[in-house]
């Protein structure tokens, strides 16, 4: 298991370099929310201008009849400016979340290209994280945000502009503390980023742990292991608690400082106004608009700052997404790649050799073997021989270090990986159910099947009877993994999937573990009738199960050598020999080494 760690920092700037792209067509949306906006800050403008106005020809003068006109005009802006308000926050919340589904998406097609090895490697949880949380937080950062931030800064020039065009000198004084206000969420952003990594990462291993651990209740319930699991829980739910009040202790502590400084900033203001008004130079409805002015001005200047909080956390949502969109599949189709559409089913292995990144002795050695349509070819050995790996370089997860695999004469590199997957079937040991209905994960073998090739596929899997005893028959749901039915039960549906894919390759990997001897045999017969005509390489420990072979692979350990019949089949096979059903072995000659244990 990988140890988490906080992803690399990378600049705002460099965040939408690469998210920009994403917000494709909804541009003009966040255009359009910026100039309404930006309309509304304008129309408030106005209303104080009206304000100040009240206070002198109405208050001061105390003439009600000049109150109206100001009053209606101020009604209708404060009417428009809602209205504007109202659109210019549709239509960027409209954009922000067509790009979040759209990065979402574009986030999650790249993961399912990254070798299965990737996920071996990673936990669950983070990897969700970053497609739900961190996602969000990048479109704060580049949609909602980017409105903020133009709208805050447009606004900042209106509300500067109205205080300058009052009084210039005030207005100046205003200006000049403006820097310290920068200053401040300056020093506040940088830590808040930091502390908001931190947030993202123990966000991350806190979805992991509840993945983890609600996905084994089983394997917890029966071990009695709730209070490890609370323990384990509540332990990094302490570290995301401590980075989240790293970060709440930055957002709160931001606003009293600020205030502190537009406190002092009035004061200067309303003496050197007072004072301006005893020398008759300034109005009391121009001091008046001129601070409401400012009361604008202020929030808005803190506004910026919080911005520039939410950025920082949106940067650390973004860091951890670009580091996922940065990894490469481990296999990738080459340029120029061919279809080859169904084929027949010969797969060779020619000197295949391999290791495991980080492991310091090879997996597999010089494997060599030959089968086709009709074949059975059964690899045993002992756990962690390589067998499971040998089926892994077949279906192209990894590609073998030195030698070659061919699919009726082509080379795996040479050809796409969906056309190469599109010619094999696996069963695994677990039948690799989804929590949809039984019809839905029968269909999984080929999309867009009818029920009547569905039926078909589950008589011939022995699976229909089973089914349409179920309560709701094809439409019932099979829970979490296919748990609601048993384990017999689910490999049958595995079955009748596979048999409705049709793929000339078959791989079966312990299709009968945890399978008792009457459950294992009621197996038996619907899957020889799937391995029937096609190529089937078949992983297992038990060879009492294994139907009939015409070849067979025994993997060795470290060390040991593993002796070779003439007809290819190793010496402690005798079961597997007296079952073999072929006639000619020497046409199925297998070359088979012996293999080193990683
Ligand atoms: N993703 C991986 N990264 C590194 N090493 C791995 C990986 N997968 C398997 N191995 C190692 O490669 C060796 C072969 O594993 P493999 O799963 O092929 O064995 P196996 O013969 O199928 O075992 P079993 O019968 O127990 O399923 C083992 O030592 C294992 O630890």
């Amino acid at each position: 298991m990988r140890i988490p760690h906080v992803a690399p920092i990378v600049s705002i700037r460099h965040v939408f370099r690469a998210f920009w792209p994403h917000m494709q067509g909804y541009r003009r949306y966040l255009v359009i929310g910026i100039c309404v906006a930006v309309f509304a800050a304008g129309c408030e403008v106005v209303a104080i201008w009206l304000f100040g106005r009240i206070t002198d020809e109405v208050l001061a003068k105390q003439d009600l009849g000049a109150f109206w006109a100001p009053a209606i005009l101020w009604l209708g802006l404060a009417v428009v400016a809602g209205i504007a308000a109202f659109i210019g926050g549709w239509l960027t919340a409209l954009a922000g979340e067509r790009f979040l589904l759209r990065l979402r998406d574009h986030v999650y097609d790249h993961m399912q290209k990254l070798s299965p090895d990737y996920f071996e490697n990673r936990r669950l949880g983070d990897l969700m994280a970053r497609l739900t949380d961190d996602i969000e937080a990048i479109e704060e950062l580049v949609a909602s945000g980017l409105v903020r931030l133009v709208t805050v800064l447009i606004s900042i020039v209106f509300f500067a502009g109205a205080a300058f065009y009052i009084r210039w000198d005030l207005a100046l004084i205003t200006v000049l503390l403006v820097p310290s206000f920068l200053f401040v969420s300056k020093l506040f952003a940088s830590r808040f980023r930091s502390a908001a990594g931190r947030e993202r990462l123990s966000n991350g291993s806190m979805n992991s742990v509840v993945e983890e651990s609600l996905s084994n209740q089983a394997l917890v319930q029966s071990y009695n292991r709730q209070q490890t699991e609370a323990v384990r829980l509540h332990k990094v739910g302490r570290t995301w608690m401590t980075a989240k009040l790293s970060e709440a202790r930055l957002a709160v502590g931001y606003g009293p400082v600020v205030q502190v400084l537009e406190t002092i900033c009035l004061l200067v203001i309303i003496g050197v106004g007072a004072w301006q008004i005893v020398q008759g130079r300034l109005t009391i409805g121009g001091l008046i608009a001129f601070a409401a002015y400012l009361g604008y001005l202020y929030p808005t200047i803190q506004n910026l700052g919080q911005i520039a909080l939410t950025v920082s956390e949106a940067g650390a949502g973004a860091d951890r997404v670009i580091e996922v969109l940065k990894s490469k599949p481990s296999v990738a189709d080459k340029p120029g790649a061919i279809e080859i559409g169904r084929g027949q089913g010969r797969v060779e292995f020619a000197n295949v050799c391999f290791t495991y990144d980080g492991r310091a002795n090879a997996t597999l050695t010089d494997l060599s073997f030959a089968v086709g349509p009709g074949d059975v070819l059964v690899c045993t050995g002992p756990s962690g021989s390589g067998k499971s790996t040998m089926a892994k370089l077949l279906l192209r997860f990894y590609d073998p270090a030195e030698g070659s695999i061919t699919i009726d004469g082509h080379d795996l590199r040479d050809l796409t990986l969906r056309s190469l997957r599109e010619n094999i079937t696996v069963l695994h040991q677990e039948s690799l159910l989804f929590s949809g209905t039984v019809r839905e994960n029968i269909a999984y073998g080929r999309p867009g099947a009818t029920l009547e090739e569905i039926v078909e596929a589950a008589i011939v899997a022995d699976a229909h009877e089973f089914i349409e005893e179920l309560p709701q028959g094809y439409e019932t749901p099979m829970g979490q993994r296919g748990r609601l039915v048993s384990g017999g039960q689910r490999q049958r549906v595995a079955i009748a999937r596979a048999l409705l894919r049709d793929a000339p390759i078959l791989i079966l990997d312990e299709p009968m573990t945890g399978l008792d001897p009457a459950g294992a045999a009621r197996v038996m017969t619907p899957l020889r009738r799937l391995m029937d005509g096609r190529t089937t390489i078949l992983i297992t420990h038990d060879l009492r199960l294994v139907p009939h072979s015409t070849h067979t692979i025994v993997f060795g350990t470290a060390g040991e050598e593993v002796p070779l019949s003439v007809n290819g089949h190793h010496e402690p096979l005798p079961l597997a020999d007296t079952a073999c059903g072929c006639k000619d072995h020497r046409r199925h000659r297998t070359t088979v080494e012996a293999h080193r244990l990683a």
